[in-house]
């Protein structure tokens, strides 16, 4: 794959409470070898760690020191890029299928920019302080995943309008959207989810026994 990916891993995990995410163990082997499997065909894989961190050995990547942030710390990963297309991947996403890959790969090669999503499976209410409140139209929303995928120049030049700004902000796609600049949608999907809370390790423990990137 002719592609710079970028790995934000530099996060300390706090809602997991586990220490950072990247050298956490599941079914044997920890979030960012997981990682990097989906990944082994790239021509160029970075990854940014925190602060002090030991780079691990033998992986393949290259190993930055993160920022305080995860967009900080997907900015320097995006300066040491040296390939005309990037795909910015979570490391607390680790089971990310090869399909998933390709298929926002494709889109960003086409259009520059592109994100995968998902629909809201559950009804969606605004809650009016403990009680229940307004449902909103569950159709009206996705939810956001990784990788996404983005002209590396392009995706630069988000960041330097974003840092210009002052904007902070929670994805790449935000960025490249404040620039004016449309971000194509393809579909994401459920085995790549977000790591985040204690509970999230039950189904990954499970998804670790029969995943085979
Ligand atoms: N300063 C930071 C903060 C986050 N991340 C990365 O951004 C991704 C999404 O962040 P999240 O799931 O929130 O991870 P943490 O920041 O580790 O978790 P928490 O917010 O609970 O502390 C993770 O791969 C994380 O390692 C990063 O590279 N640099
Ligand atoms: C990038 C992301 O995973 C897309 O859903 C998400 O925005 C990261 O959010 P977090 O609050 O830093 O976990």
């Amino acid at each position: 794959m002719e592609v710079s990916v970028l790995i934000p891993a530099a996060g300390n995990g706090l809602r997991l409470g586990r220490g950072p995410k990247a050298f956490l163990q599941v079914g044997g082997r920890t979030l960012l070898e997981w990682t990097l499997a989906a990944f082994r065909d790239a021509a160029e894989v970075l990854v940014a760690l925190p602060p002090g961190a030991e780079p691990p050995k033998g992986l393949g990547a290259v190993f930055l020191e993160g920022g305080a942030t995860r967009q900080a710390s997907v900015a320097r990963l995006l300066e040491a890029a040296s390939l005309p297309l990037v795909l910015v991947h979570d490391v607390a996403r680790p089971f990310v299928s090869r399909g998933l890959v390709e298929r926002v790969l494709e889109a960003a090669r086409r259009s520059g920019a592109a994100v995968p999503v998902l629909p809201v499976p559950d009804t969606l209410m605004a809650p009016e302080g403990e009680a229940y409140g307004r449902v909103v139209p569950r159709e009206a929303f996705r939810l956001v995943q990784t990788p996404q995928g983005f002209f590396t120049a392009l995706l630069r030049e988000a960041h330097a309008y974003a840092r210009r700004k002052g904007l902070e902000a929670s994805d790449d796609a935000q960025l490249v959207q404040a620039l004016g600049y449309p971000v194509a949608l393809v579909e994401g999907e459920a085995t790549a989810f977000k790591i985040t809370h204690p509970q999230d390790l039950v189904l990954a423990e499970a998804l670790a026994r029969i995943w085979s990137a």
